[in-house]
């Protein structure tokens, strides 16, 4: 596969049986997510490239893959915002036919609810789209692929591209189970992840993708995840995750009390000069919308928030001011500019230290995007190239960049390092580090236990919008976590 003058896939040869779930790992940016958009007949592969489904050779473009029982979850969920989750599934079925009600939106919401129960998810039908956190966001859009599938007989195939980057734990895992009870059922999964624990405990073999080009595929049972991740990398990682910084300057930077909005009721917590504090909790128990209420513009009920004393009203230009910054879960939607560049994209905050005069100087705009792509690892290093034709991870990588630069006195991270690889997860969180050992306070909203316990000072864990429980420094592990999460009360 050829974008203009540059290949980025080689050669590429997988096959996946009836039956079997097959892994598909490599470095952001390595191919993975267009090898999937060949398969969804969004890009034509280079001529001399076939597509075998179920035994036959298909024409490519491959035109209405879901009518060839082949459903597919992108990475970026390709979801109508301004839709409610029901009429999502329905329009890419179609709905249910039926003289007397051609659209058949109830129908389809007691098919939606009846699913998401057996996903083990209370999901209202009726929500917008819009308004759900990104671990709901996923479920939806593996409900409408699932949707898509059907019930009847034909042979299916279903490919997931990152489909649990921003899902906490217990769903990952009934997403998991789902796909074996699928495969079980002779459905051929593809399932692409950087989560390499779930790609070996779920898949029967994995292919790992270098730079556009398979170089390895293995048996999951006889493969360790380093063995996998420096086939990926080409190097071995080492230890993952650097000791932890020790917190101990008692300057508050961020105050935030009793907030009240939606899900989140009475909520105060602080974050200290040096510190890095993380909120984590369930689907649906508030985490996903504080970021907003603190900084993203979303109106609160009550509460006072302050960063160093000054009060700030939630509105992106007053969190600004007084030097707090968002990086967004949802990178896409609330964080890039998809019509620029990565070096427009980057540079919006910084744009008056480029004029001279009338004339914005671009040679030294794009200086320092090159110099802040470099420092961050994105790749392709190439300011100029639209946003929107990096990988999702090196998309990630820029918006974090962005929020770096500006040298935040508080920095708010939603799920800061879904879809990013676990090379550039390690640069990533020692980017965080040196953020907090520079002074700033940090507060991560992350689902992902493992990087909480292993980032975080101080682990405050929601549930039904309020904190039921706070981990001190000692006291921060992983498995509390979890376990805290899944039955934590609301007394402290
Ligand atoms: N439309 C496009 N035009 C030019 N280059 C593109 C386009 N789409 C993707 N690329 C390039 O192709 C390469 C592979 O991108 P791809 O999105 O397939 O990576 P990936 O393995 O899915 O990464 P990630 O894990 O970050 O999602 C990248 O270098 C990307 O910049």
């Amino acid at each position: 596969m050829t974008f203009g003058s540059v290949q980025v896939l080689h050669g590429v040869d997988l096959s996946i049986a009836h039956g079997e779930i097959h892994g598909l790992v490599g470095e952001n940016g390595s191919g993975k997510s267009t090898f999937v958009k060949i398969l969804g007949g969004i890009h034509t592969p280079d001529s001399g490239s076939e597509v075998h489904l179920h035994d036959s050779a298909m024409p490519l473009p491959l035109r209405d893959p879901q009518q060839h029982g082949l459903a597919i979850v992108h990475q970026d969920l390709a979801l109508v915002e301004s839709m409610s989750v029901a009429d999502n599934t329905g329009i890419s079925t179609g709905y249910e036919r039926r003289l007397a009600a051609p659209i058949g939106s109830r129908r389809e919401a007691a098919v939606v609810r009846t699913l998401a129960e057996q996903f083990g998810i209370d999901l209202d039908p009726n929500r917008l789209v819009g308004m759900l956190s990104p671990a709901e966001r996923t479920v939806v859009a593996i409900l409408r692929a699932l949707r898509q599938l059907g019930d009847g007989d034909q042979r299916k195939v279903i490919i997931l591209d990152e489909p649990t980057a921003a899902l906490p734990r217990g769903e990952s895992l009934r997403l998991l189970e789902l796909l074996r009870t699928m495969a079980s059922n002779g459905t051929a999964v593809l399932y692409i992840s950087h989560h390499m624990n779930e790609v070996l405990s779920v898949c029967d073999r994995v292919s790992v993708l270098r730079n556009g080009r398979i170089v390895a595929t293995r048996e999951s049972s006889s493969s360790t995840e380093s063995e996998i991740v420096e086939l990926m990398l080409g190097y071995e990682l080492g230890e993952f995750y650097p000791d932890k910084p020790q917190s101990s300057n008692d300057v508050v930077r961020l105050d935030v009390k009793e907030l009240t909005h939606g899900t989140v009721s009475n909520l105060s917590f602080h974050a200290r000069r040096g510190e890095i504090v993380g909120v984590t909790g369930l689907t649906g128990m508030g985490q996903d919308e504080i970021p907003y209420l603190l900084a993203g513009g979303r109106t609160r009920l009550s509460g006072e928030v302050t960063v160093d004393g000054n009060v700030t009203n939630g509105a992106p230009r007053s969190a600004k001011v007084c030097g707090m910054q968002l990086v967004p879960g949802n990178r896409q939607r609330d964080a890039l500019w998809l019509g620029g560049s990565a070096s427009e994209n980057l540079t919006l905050p910084f744009l008056k230290n480029f004029w001279r005069g009338l004339r914005l100087r671009r040679s030294t705009e794009h200086e320092f995007s090159g110099q802040a792509l470099r420092d961050f690892g994105v790749r392709p290093l190439r300011p100029s190239l639209e946003i929107t034709k990096f990988s999702g991870g090196n998309q990630q990588k820029v918006v974090m960049a962005r929020a770096l630069r500006q040298k935040p006195g508080v920095l708010l991270l939603h799920e800061p390092t879904q879809g990013v690889d676990v090379g550039a997860k390690k640069e990533i969180l020692n980017v965080v580090r040196q953020a907090a050992a520079d002074g700033a306070a940090i507060v991560v909203f992350s689902s992902d236990a493992e990087e909480v316990a292993q980032l975080c000072n101080r682990v405050h864990i929601m549930r039904y919008g309020s904190i039921s429980a706070t981990l001190s420094e000692s006291e921060v592990s992983e498995d509390r976590i979890l376990s805290l999460s899944q039955h934590s009360s609301v007394s402290k």
